[in-house]
Protein backbone atom coordinates (compact mmCIF):
# COMPACT_ATOMS: atom_id res chain seq x y z
CA UNK A 1 0.00 0.00 0.00
CA UNK A 2 1.13 3.25 -0.96
CA UNK A 3 2.24 5.33 2.63
CA UNK A 4 -0.56 7.63 3.57
CA UNK A 5 0.40 11.18 3.70
CA UNK A 6 0.27 12.84 6.75
CA UNK A 7 -0.80 16.45 7.62
CA UNK A 8 -0.08 18.70 10.41
CA UNK A 9 -3.28 21.13 11.01
CA UNK A 10 -1.71 24.28 12.38
CA UNK A 11 -4.41 25.29 14.67
CA UNK A 12 -2.20 28.12 16.41
CA UNK A 13 -3.02 32.06 16.20
CA UNK A 14 0.70 33.01 17.02
CA UNK A 15 2.30 33.19 13.20
CA UNK A 16 5.99 32.41 14.67
CA UNK A 17 5.04 29.96 16.93
CA UNK A 18 3.53 28.44 13.83
CA UNK A 19 6.42 28.57 11.86
CA UNK A 20 8.32 27.12 14.67
CA UNK A 21 5.52 24.12 14.83
CA UNK A 22 6.24 23.63 11.21
CA UNK A 23 10.22 23.77 11.03
CA UNK A 24 10.40 21.27 13.91
CA UNK A 25 8.36 18.37 12.61
CA UNK A 26 8.47 19.19 8.62
CA UNK A 27 10.49 15.86 8.48
CA UNK A 28 8.08 13.74 8.89
CA UNK A 29 4.90 16.10 7.17
CA UNK A 30 3.62 15.72 3.79
CA UNK A 31 0.97 18.76 4.20
CA UNK A 32 1.20 21.63 6.12
CA UNK A 33 -2.43 22.67 6.61
CA UNK A 34 -2.89 26.62 7.77
CA UNK A 35 -5.88 25.98 10.32
CA UNK A 36 -9.24 27.53 9.97
CA UNK A 37 -8.34 29.63 13.28
CA UNK A 38 -5.45 30.59 11.84
CA UNK A 39 -6.20 31.59 8.51
CA UNK A 40 -9.39 34.06 9.66
CA UNK A 41 -6.74 35.37 12.04
CA UNK A 42 -4.44 35.93 9.79
CA UNK A 43 -5.13 35.78 6.53
CA UNK A 44 -3.75 35.14 3.28
CA UNK A 45 -0.01 36.75 3.90
CA UNK A 46 0.16 33.55 5.96
CA UNK A 47 -0.25 31.72 2.96
CA UNK A 48 2.46 33.30 0.80
CA UNK A 49 4.71 32.96 3.77
CA UNK A 50 4.26 29.33 4.34
CA UNK A 51 5.11 29.02 -0.10
CA UNK A 52 8.26 30.65 0.32
CA UNK A 53 9.40 28.83 3.65
CA UNK A 54 8.61 25.35 2.60
CA UNK A 55 8.54 24.91 -1.40
CA UNK A 56 8.54 21.17 -1.33
CA UNK A 57 5.32 20.64 0.84
CA UNK A 58 1.73 20.41 -0.04
CA UNK A 59 -0.52 23.38 1.61
CA UNK A 60 -3.80 22.80 2.77
CA UNK A 61 -5.61 26.36 3.44
CA UNK A 62 -8.53 25.06 5.52
CA UNK A 63 -11.18 27.62 4.45
CA UNK A 64 -14.27 25.23 5.27
CA UNK A 65 -15.96 27.57 2.44
CA UNK A 66 -19.33 27.70 2.81
CA UNK A 67 -20.83 30.06 0.36
CA UNK A 68 -19.35 31.90 -2.94
CA UNK A 69 -17.42 29.16 -3.83
CA UNK A 70 -15.28 30.07 -6.46
CA UNK A 71 -14.95 33.78 -5.63
CA UNK A 72 -13.81 33.09 -2.00
CA UNK A 73 -10.80 30.00 -3.16
CA UNK A 74 -9.39 31.32 -6.09
CA UNK A 75 -7.33 34.38 -4.05
CA UNK A 76 -5.73 31.61 -1.68
CA UNK A 77 -5.45 29.07 -4.78
CA UNK A 78 -3.59 32.05 -6.54
CA UNK A 79 -1.29 32.76 -3.32
CA UNK A 80 -0.17 29.24 -3.36
CA UNK A 81 -2.89 26.87 -1.57
CA UNK A 82 -2.28 23.65 -3.54
CA UNK A 83 -5.79 22.39 -1.66
CA UNK A 84 -8.43 24.09 0.15
CA UNK A 85 -11.50 23.10 1.54
CA UNK A 86 -15.15 23.30 1.07
CA UNK A 87 -17.58 22.52 3.56
CA UNK A 88 -19.85 19.59 2.08
CA UNK A 89 -23.00 20.82 4.03
CA UNK A 90 -22.76 23.97 1.47
CA UNK A 91 -23.93 22.41 -1.26
CA UNK A 92 -22.97 21.67 -4.73
CA UNK A 93 -23.05 24.55 -5.96
CA UNK A 94 -20.81 25.95 -3.98
CA UNK A 95 -18.48 22.67 -3.92
CA UNK A 96 -18.60 23.53 -7.81
CA UNK A 97 -17.58 27.13 -7.42
CA UNK A 98 -13.94 25.43 -5.21
CA UNK A 99 -13.33 22.89 -7.79
CA UNK A 100 -13.69 25.33 -10.87
CA UNK A 101 -11.17 27.54 -9.01
CA UNK A 102 -8.85 24.83 -8.09
CA UNK A 103 -8.53 23.45 -11.82
CA UNK A 104 -7.71 27.33 -12.92
CA UNK A 105 -4.68 26.65 -10.80
CA UNK A 106 -3.97 22.87 -10.86
CA UNK A 107 -4.97 22.76 -7.50
CA UNK A 108 -7.01 20.33 -5.58
CA UNK A 109 -10.21 20.71 -3.18
CA UNK A 110 -11.19 19.17 -0.13
CA UNK A 111 -15.05 18.38 0.93
CA UNK A 112 -15.29 18.34 4.34
CA UNK A 113 -18.26 16.06 5.47
CA UNK A 114 -18.22 17.51 8.86
CA UNK A 115 -21.65 17.54 10.30
CA UNK A 116 -22.85 16.62 6.68
CA UNK A 117 -26.46 14.42 7.37
CA UNK A 118 -26.20 11.72 4.70
CA UNK A 119 -21.96 11.45 3.91
CA UNK A 120 -22.30 8.85 1.91
CA UNK A 121 -24.58 10.98 -0.63
CA UNK A 122 -22.02 13.75 -0.43
CA UNK A 123 -18.92 11.75 -0.97
CA UNK A 124 -20.60 10.48 -3.83
CA UNK A 125 -21.66 13.75 -5.45
CA UNK A 126 -18.37 15.84 -4.51
CA UNK A 127 -16.70 12.59 -6.46
CA UNK A 128 -19.07 12.64 -9.26
CA UNK A 129 -18.54 16.95 -9.26
CA UNK A 130 -15.02 16.23 -9.58
CA UNK A 131 -13.54 16.80 -5.97
CA UNK A 132 -10.02 14.83 -5.11
CA UNK A 133 -10.20 14.51 -1.72
CA UNK A 134 -13.21 14.18 1.31
CA UNK A 135 -12.80 14.50 4.34
CA UNK A 136 -13.91 12.76 7.14
CA UNK A 137 -13.60 15.18 10.00
CA UNK A 138 -14.93 14.89 13.39
CA UNK A 139 -14.31 18.79 15.03
CA UNK A 140 -13.33 20.23 17.83
CA UNK A 141 -15.92 20.71 19.49
CA UNK A 142 -17.46 17.60 18.45
CA UNK A 143 -14.72 16.03 20.10
CA UNK A 144 -15.11 17.44 23.37
CA UNK A 145 -18.72 15.73 23.15
CA UNK A 146 -17.18 12.83 22.94
CA UNK A 147 -17.08 11.75 19.36
CA UNK A 148 -14.89 10.04 17.03
CA UNK A 149 -14.07 9.46 13.24
CA UNK A 150 -13.88 6.24 12.88
CA UNK A 151 -17.34 4.73 11.87
CA UNK A 152 -17.79 7.39 9.39
CA UNK A 153 -14.08 6.73 7.78
CA UNK A 154 -15.20 2.96 7.73
CA UNK A 155 -18.44 3.48 6.13
CA UNK A 156 -16.93 5.72 3.36
CA UNK A 157 -13.92 4.37 2.84
CA UNK A 158 -16.54 0.94 1.90
CA UNK A 159 -18.05 2.98 -0.70
CA UNK A 160 -14.86 2.52 -3.00
CA UNK A 161 -15.34 6.05 -4.29
CA UNK A 162 -12.82 7.59 -7.09
CA UNK A 163 -11.46 9.82 -4.34
CA UNK A 164 -8.57 10.18 -1.92
CA UNK A 165 -10.05 10.12 1.80
CA UNK A 166 -9.09 12.41 4.99
CA UNK A 167 -9.58 12.02 8.37
CA UNK A 168 -9.47 14.15 11.04
CA UNK A 169 -10.45 14.35 14.94
CA UNK A 170 -8.44 13.28 17.74
CA UNK A 171 -6.11 11.78 16.06
CA UNK A 172 -2.97 10.42 17.91
CA UNK A 173 -0.41 7.79 17.61
CA UNK A 174 -2.00 4.74 19.28
CA UNK A 175 -4.92 5.24 16.52
CA UNK A 176 -2.98 5.87 13.72
CA UNK A 177 -2.38 2.24 12.75
CA UNK A 178 -5.89 2.00 12.83
CA UNK A 179 -7.35 5.02 10.11
CA UNK A 180 -4.49 3.78 7.61
CA UNK A 181 -5.91 0.49 7.91
CA UNK A 182 -9.13 1.56 7.85
CA UNK A 183 -8.63 3.55 4.12
CA UNK A 184 -7.54 6.57 5.01
CA UNK A 185 -5.38 8.17 2.23
CA UNK A 186 -4.30 11.52 4.44
CA UNK A 187 -3.96 11.68 8.18
CA UNK A 188 -4.69 14.91 9.86
CA UNK A 189 -3.16 15.26 13.12
CA UNK A 190 -3.15 18.57 14.98
CA UNK A 191 -3.51 18.67 18.98
CA UNK A 192 -1.61 15.79 19.32
CA UNK A 193 1.49 17.27 17.90
CA UNK A 194 0.97 20.84 18.60
CA UNK A 195 -0.04 19.78 22.52
CA UNK A 196 2.82 17.44 22.89
CA UNK A 197 5.90 18.35 24.58
CA UNK A 198 7.89 17.27 22.21
CA UNK A 199 5.84 17.81 18.78
CA UNK A 200 9.29 16.47 16.84
CA UNK A 201 9.17 13.59 18.68
CA UNK A 202 5.09 13.31 18.42
CA UNK A 203 5.29 14.01 14.45
CA UNK A 204 8.05 11.08 14.73
CA UNK A 205 5.85 8.42 16.42
CA UNK A 206 2.87 9.01 14.22
CA UNK A 207 5.14 8.92 10.44
CA UNK A 208 6.23 5.81 12.13
CA UNK A 209 2.80 4.70 12.94
CA UNK A 210 1.91 5.11 9.29
CA UNK A 211 4.73 3.90 7.92
CA UNK A 212 4.22 0.59 9.82
CA UNK A 213 0.58 0.62 9.00
CA UNK A 214 1.28 1.05 5.61
CA UNK A 215 4.16 -1.56 4.70
O1 LIG B 1 -10.10 21.21 11.34
C1 LIG B 1 -9.93 21.24 12.53
C2 LIG B 1 -10.88 21.90 13.46
O2 LIG B 1 -12.12 22.02 12.82
C3 LIG B 1 -10.41 23.30 13.84
O3 LIG B 1 -10.22 24.08 12.73
C4 LIG B 1 -8.70 20.61 13.12
O4 LIG B 1 -7.60 21.18 12.51
C5 LIG B 1 -8.73 19.10 12.92
O5 LIG B 1 -9.79 18.59 13.66
C6 LIG B 1 -7.44 18.42 13.34
O6 LIG B 1 -7.11 18.71 14.66
P1 LIG B 1 -7.15 17.60 15.84
O7 LIG B 1 -8.54 17.10 15.91
O8 LIG B 1 -6.68 18.35 17.05
O9 LIG B 1 -6.17 16.52 15.46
Amino acid sequence: MARPLIQLALDTLDIPQTLKLASLTAPYIDIFEIGTPSIKYNGIALVKEFKKRFPNKLLLVDLKTMDAGEYEATPFFAAGADITTVLGVAGLATIKGVINAANKHNAEVQVDLINVPDKAACARESAKAGAQIVGIHTGLDAQAAGQTPFADLQAIAKLGLPVRISVAGGIKASTAQQVVKTGANIIVVGAAIYGAASPADAAREIYEQVVAAAA
